[in-house]
């Protein structure tokens, strides 16, 4: 028991009414928060109307918040803009309820960690998908083609689809879908939060940009959760069942029924969980192995490392494969470096804690939104010393991964109840692509004007989840005999899955 005439943490000063609503930076926010933390502490308190803020700027209090008190720290807040874009049916944004519970548990049949090995011959015939369009286009849009290499794994595995077009409707609906996720959700962007009347106006009305924004993401989100998966449910009722988990899904759910499949029933929770996974899965693991690869262009002395590495352990006569990834020490460390260096989600995804807490003495009142400063975290020079350099050597200690340093999955993943369960579907995913694409090309960069490098700290999207604004990235094989490999392979080998 606490009393709850404890002071709220600190915090800049707001304004009336609107506290520090004009505070709320439009850019990069996790770069701001990063420095009023240094101001006011670990523990930050934002004033805005309805929706107080709590700010975490260290591992320590996330931990002993999200992770220890996980309990009362699980819940999301709701929010206009999702309902507006029509993402409220995602698991991932839906508060700390029975029905969020039952999503998770039928997720986590099909993504829990020893589940994983059984997409592994679709991860790997898609990085060697990846790797026959790398060869035919070495200089055209190479971070493109490394979302279709996420996206097609995903698609095939949740809807067993076969994307075989940089331009296909589902590789681009997906990442528009998750554009819109993205920018809607930025903390401060958008008034209608705080004033939920704003949501009546029409879209038309000049300055309404919320209700554009939703007007326009609408259907994109839509087509998204339920094209793929109406369209599995068709084949089904025609008798043509092929294994995916949208198609398990269905099956369990029309067991639980009773019913046949030529019957309408409720799929929600199957709809719902399918469309997560995909959701979930593009947009994030893009991020991270496209950062990995602007990492190796901009640090030769580290790819060069990594490929000594895989033509010790894989050698000139094969491409990687899974049973390689104990042996890939320096490759493991540029995983955990990549997932450290640029962060996918900077401030992960909002908590909101459910009952009045107490912290370092200090009042959290019922229903505060707890963000985490995950960038913050994963670039504090206390773990992580000269944090913007990317330095796979900091993990590694006489030859294996150093258990001392703290490990950038604990951060990047999330906390507690809510931490990602899609986290080692997306490592295994990561680490091969990478392995693929080391072991057959050099990665190089394409400088800007004045020979301008990319720029790690300033050429970001601004959102929920974060990427490069661009991939300024060539490829060339590295040999002959990498060459022969990726040409021996068969075609369309991301279809024979
Ligand atoms: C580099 C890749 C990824 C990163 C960095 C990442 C990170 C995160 C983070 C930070 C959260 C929020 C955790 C929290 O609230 O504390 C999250 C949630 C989630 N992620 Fe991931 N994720 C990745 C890949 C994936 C993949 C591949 C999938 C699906 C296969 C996935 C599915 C989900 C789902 C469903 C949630 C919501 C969990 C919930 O609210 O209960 N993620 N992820």
């Amino acid at each position: 028991k606490f009393s709850p005439s404890l002071p709220l943490p600190p915090g800049p000063n707001g304004y009336p009414i609107i506290g520090n609503l004009l505070d709320m930076p439009a850019v990069m926010p996790w770069k701001t928060f990063q420095e009023w933390s240094k101001v006011y502490g670990d523990v930050m308190f934002l004033r805005l109307p309805g929706n107080p803020i709590v700010i975490l700027g260290s591992t320590q209090a996330t931990f002993d918040l999200l992770a220890k008190c996980s309990d009362i720290y699980s819940d999301r807040p709701t929010s206009v803009m999702q309902t507006m874009m029509f993402w409220d049916w995602a698991m991932s944004l839906m508060p700390y309820t029975q029905t969020w519970r039952e999503h998770r548990r039928e997720f986590h049949q099909y993504f829990y960690q020893r589940k994983v090995p059984t997409y592994h011959p679709v991860q790997l015939a898609q990085c060697r998908a990846g790797l026959q369009r790398l060869l035919a286009s070495p200089t055209e849009n190479v971070g493109q083609n490394i979302r279709q290499i996420f996206t097609a794994i995903i698609l095939k595995v949740t809807y067993n689809l076969d994307i075989t077009d940089l331009r296909d409707e589902y590789v681009v609906m997906a990442q528009k879908a998750l554009e819109g996720v993205s920018l809607g959700t930025v903390p401060g962007k958008f008034w209608v939060e705080f004033f939920p009347i704003l949501r009546h106006i029409p879209s038309w009305v000049p300055g309404n940009s919320a209700g554009k924004m939703a007007d326009h993401y609408k259907p994109i989100v839509e087509f998204m959760r339920n094209k793929p998966f109406d369209e599995i449910k068709q084949d089904m009722m025609h008798g043509n069942i092929v294994p995916s988990i949208a198609s398990s899904l269905i099956e369990r759910v029309y067991k639980k029924s009773g019913e046949d499949y030529s019957t309408p029933i409720n799929d929600t929770l199957a709809r719902n969980v399918a469309g997560i996974a995909y959701a979930g899965s593009s947009d994030t693991t893009t991020s991270a192995a496209q950062s990995c690869l602007i990492a190796m262009s901009l640090y030769p002395d580290v790819q060069r490392k990594a490929q000594e590495e895989l033509d010790g352990v894989v050698g000139p006569n094969r491409l990687p494969d899974f049973d390689d990834h104990e042996d890939l020490v320096y490759l493991r460390a540029i995983v955990l470096e990549a997932m450290r260096w640029m962060v996918v989600l900077p401030l992960c995804i909002p908590h909101r804690v459910i009952r009045d807490d107490e912290y370092k003495g200090f009042l959290i009142p019922k229903g505060t939104i707890v963000m985490p400063s995950s960038r913050a975290m994963l670039h504090d020079p206390e773990d992580y010393p000269e944090p913007e350099v990317f330095k796979p050597e900091r993990f590694i200690k006489d030859g294996e991964i150093n258990p001392a340093v703290r490990d950038p999955f604990t951060l990047a993943f999330g906390f507690g109840r809510r931490i990602c369960p899609g986290r080692y579907f997306s490592n295994d995913a990561l680490f091969m692509t990478l392995a693929s694409i080391l072991h057959t090309f050099n990665i190089h960069p394409i400088l800007g004007e004045n020979g301008r490098k990319f720029d790690p700290e300033t050429e970001l999207i601004t959102g929920l989840i974060s990427a490069p604004t661009h991939v300024p990235c060539t490829v060339t094989p590295r040999s002959k005999k990498a060459e022969d490999l990726i040409r021996q392979l068969p075609l369309s080998v991301g279809e024979a899955s």
